[in-house]
């Protein structure tokens, strides 16, 4: 699915405006049902419902929604802010059919603002994708004092005063929802993590824009909310999909390399072998039977560098890896060779494999394109340094997936994950719960499994940050966020 800049969403409302065609105030209409519909399902009559309108398209939206809410014998109050002269057509429009059923109060003032907070749940349709400059006046009054209530809070389409594709000042005073519910596509800002407080838990409102004008319009933001892997053909066999290697573990560090190896034969490769220091013999023979195991001449690390790398179709590094000298220097000539040998095979580097190249980064030089990079944001940090804002580190990302022609997957909610083209896909699953040691290592075990099956570098990253999130959501159904840990996500895989 597309994300769409503020002036893309505006162009497309008109689009569908015309081209549908629906007279605007009727595509008003059905936005604010499609509200309702979000809220009825979640919250019954009782109680106050406390609406605080703007006078744009989004405060004409909380008076259609008043309407619509007192219409189903809800008990509705609406708080409209006066803070211009200003009206778009569909709020006066809607301004003159609701008066017919309710009297409206007009917020002028701070004690207009006081007297207009009563227990009940608040409705935030006071600005929208418009916002274009910070809140100041009876806006900005009205926003702080909203913030401060305890009731809780649910924003039309976007809180106000949150830009939808740029940075907020720092001390900026923006609405705070428990819920947003957004109209048709996810807006760039509610992915990002500093927006968290600004956002809540955002749903997702269908209200019919044209879907050919979607198609046609240019962006470098997706989101990924569906994913298609590939069927296994009836006579297929365990060549056919592929064998992978994986070199992980130290001492001390032999579980990553059991949690990557579980997860990627979960995820459907025909033969693994794990890579690891001789310590974990025993341990990986005994705890994941279905792979081989090889061990590096070293008692404690990873030293040296296999043989027949030919033999493999992708390969991941890093989980549990360490930074010894000689694992520094392994990475530096399996990245040499393959350049020499290996160049389309699939590659993989995370964790330790990712902090020895942030610490030697001549390195980065040797990455061969495609690779599938999976830093956190603090090995990202470590790669390509600091930002102000989460708009100066998407722009960091995209930066370095062009530069050095690889796969970057920012980990943590909603994952980014950056590729050569200058795209960026953000992920739609995974939870809270998945925030505990050993997950991302699972999650490069299931890249470097769909790697190895032949998918495509920038598929696999995605299907399999997918996946992930996927598993860990079954997870979380099952044990709760904090009791899963990161076994729990292997065991959760479908596909
Ligand atoms: N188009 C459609 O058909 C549909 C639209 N829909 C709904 O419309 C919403 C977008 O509506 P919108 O474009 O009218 O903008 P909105 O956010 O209400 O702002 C109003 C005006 O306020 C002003 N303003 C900006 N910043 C300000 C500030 N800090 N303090 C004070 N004023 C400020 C600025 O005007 P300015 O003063 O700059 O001339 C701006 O134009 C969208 O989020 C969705 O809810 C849905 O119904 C689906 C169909
Ligand atoms: N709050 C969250 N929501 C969704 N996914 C999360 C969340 N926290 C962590 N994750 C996921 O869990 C994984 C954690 O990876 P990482 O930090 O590398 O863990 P480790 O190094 O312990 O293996 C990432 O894939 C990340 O996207
Ligand atoms: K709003």
């Amino acid at each position: 699915m597309k994300i769409l800049i503020a002036d893309q969403i505006r162009a497309l409302d008109n689009y569908t405006i015309e081209e549908e065609p629906v007279p605007s105030i009727d595509l008003m209409e059905r936005a604010s049902k499609a509200f309702v519909r979000w809220y009825t399902e979640r919250f019954n009559q009782s109680g106050k419902v406390l609406i605080f309108a703007g006078l744009g398209n989004n405060g004409g939206d909380g008076l259609a929604i008043a309407r619509l809410l007192d219409n189903l014998g809800y008990e509705v109050e609406v708080n409209i802010i006066n803070y211009s002269d200003k009206r778009s057509e569909d709020f006066e429009e809607n301004l003159h059919r609701l008066e017919k059923m309710l009297m409206v109060n007009w917020i002028c003032d701070e004690e207009d603002i006081e007297n207009a907070l009563k227990n009940g749940i608040i409705i935030d349709a006071i600005l929208g994708t418009g916002v274009n400059r910070p809140l100041n006046g009876i806006i900005k009054e009205t926003i702080l004092r909203l913030n401060r209530s305890n009731s809780t809070k649910i924003s039309v389409d976007i809180a106000t005063g949150l830009y939808t594709d740029s940075p907020v000042e720092p001390d900026a005073v923006i609405f705070k929802p428990d819920f947003t519910v957004t109209f048709q596509l996810p807006k760039l800002a509610m992915l990002l993590p500093e927006n968290e407080n600004f956002v809540g838990n955002w749903y997702k409102a269908d209200i019919g824009l044209h879907v050919e004008f979607i198609e046609n319009c240019a962006t470098d933001y997706f989101y990924t909310d569906k994913i298609q892997p590939k069927i296994r053909s009836n006579f297929s066999h365990k060549g056919t999909f592929g064998h992978a290697l994986l070199i992980a573990g130290s001492y001390g560090s032999i579980g990553a390399a059991i949690l990557a190896s579980k997860a990627c034969l979960r995820s459907g490769v025909g033969l693994l072998t794990a890579l690891v220091p001789e310590c974990g013999y025993e341990i990986m023979q005994v705890s994941v039977p279905e792979a081989m195991c090889k061990t590096d001449v070293s008692k404690h690390t990873i030293s040296t560098l296999p043989k027949d790398l030919t033999v493999y179709n992708a390969v991941g590094i890093g989980c549990g890896l360490g930074k010894a000298l000689e694992t520094v220097i392994f990475l530096e000539n399996i990245l040499k060779s393959f350049h020499e040998i290996n160049p389309k095979k699939g590659l993989v580097l995370d964790a330790d494999a990712l902090n020895i190249l942030s610490e030697n980064k001549k390195l980065l030089d040797l990455l061969p394109p495609g690779s599938v990079l999976t830093p956190h944001p603090k090995e990202f940090q470590r790669l390509a340094g600091g930002w102000a804002n989460d708009f100066e580190r998407l722009k960091l990302l995209r930066q370095f997936a062009i530069k050095y022609k690889v796969i970057v997957v920012l980990k943590g909610r909603h994952s980014a994950v950056a590729l050569p083209n200058g795209s960026v896909h953000f992920n739609s699953t995974g939870n809270a719960g998945m925030a505990t040691g050993g997950s991302g290592d699972v999650l490069t075990g299931i890249i470097t499994g769909l790697l190895a099956q032949g998918y495509p570098p920038e598929e696999a990253a995605i299907s399999g940050v997918f996946k992930h999130g996927e598993a860990g959501d079954f997870a979380a159904q099952k044990s709760g966020q904090m009791a899963m840990i990161a076994g729990d996500i292997i065991e959760n895989l479908r596909w």
